[in-house]
């Protein structure tokens, strides 16, 4: 194949899957209405994953604790893939599957949600993590591909894109990340004032 034909095919293979997520509507709304009620409840949004997910988990807490693109309070949320010393002192002390629910254990608690971006939902430390978050009754969600692997029975509300290409599902996964950060950011805009633990 050339490099014209593979990227044609490759963009192609993309925009199908991008086309797709429409089926996921009610899902993406759903999971929305789920995160504001834990923001305005006075909960947290944290975010784990591996790889290119942990860019995307740490993208996506910048965007809600930042701005996305109008101005509102700052929405309490925190990535769990970005402190060096914590992943190197638990990975070195308790392992690498004990990376994420060692600081799940330590942060969270009930009234928080908890992010777990997995494309094979079967990375043992998002597992871990998931199920150290259940113990806590942290709310979770999950976004993968494919059916779900393992993390689909671990997390109150999985979104899996319809695709099998890890690639594709994370390509997926920063629309679906975006709309979710424009959806609060929506509601932040509308009511932030109804809500005073929003602006701490
Ligand atoms: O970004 C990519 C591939 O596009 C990689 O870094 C990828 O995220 C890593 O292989 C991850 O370890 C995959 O983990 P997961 O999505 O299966 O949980
Ligand atoms: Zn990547």
């Amino acid at each position: 194949m050339s490099d014209s034909d593979f990227i044609h095919a490759t963009l192609t293979a993309h925009l199908a899957v991008i086309r797709d997520l429409a089926t996921l509507t009610p899902q993406i709304a759903q999971i929305a209405d789920q995160m504001w009620a834990g923001l305005t409840s006075g909960g947290r949004i944290f975010w784990l994953g591996n790889g290119g997910s942990a860019a995307d988990c740490q993208h996506l807490a910048a965007e809600l604790v930042g701005r996305f693109a109008r101005e509102r309070p700052g929405l309490a949320s925190i990535a769990l893939t970005t402190d060096t010393s914590i992943l190197t002192s638990v990975a070195n002390d308790y392992g690498f599957n004990q990376i994420f629910a060692r600081q799940v254990a330590a942060l969270c608690r009930a009234g928080d949600v908890v992010m777990a971006l997995s494309t094979s939902g079967n990375s043992p430390n998002v597992l871990r993590a998931l199920e150290t978050a259940a113990q806590l009754g942290v709310t979770r969600i999950g976004l993968s591909g494919g059916d779900g692997g393992q993390m689909r029975q671990l997390c109150d509300h999985c979104l899996c894109v319809p695709a099998t290409n890890t690639a594709r599902i994370q390509e997926a996964h920063i629309v679906i990340g975006h709309l979710w950060c424009d959806l609060l950011e929506q509601r932040a805009v509308t009511v932030a004032s109804e809500f005073p633990q929003l602006d701490r």
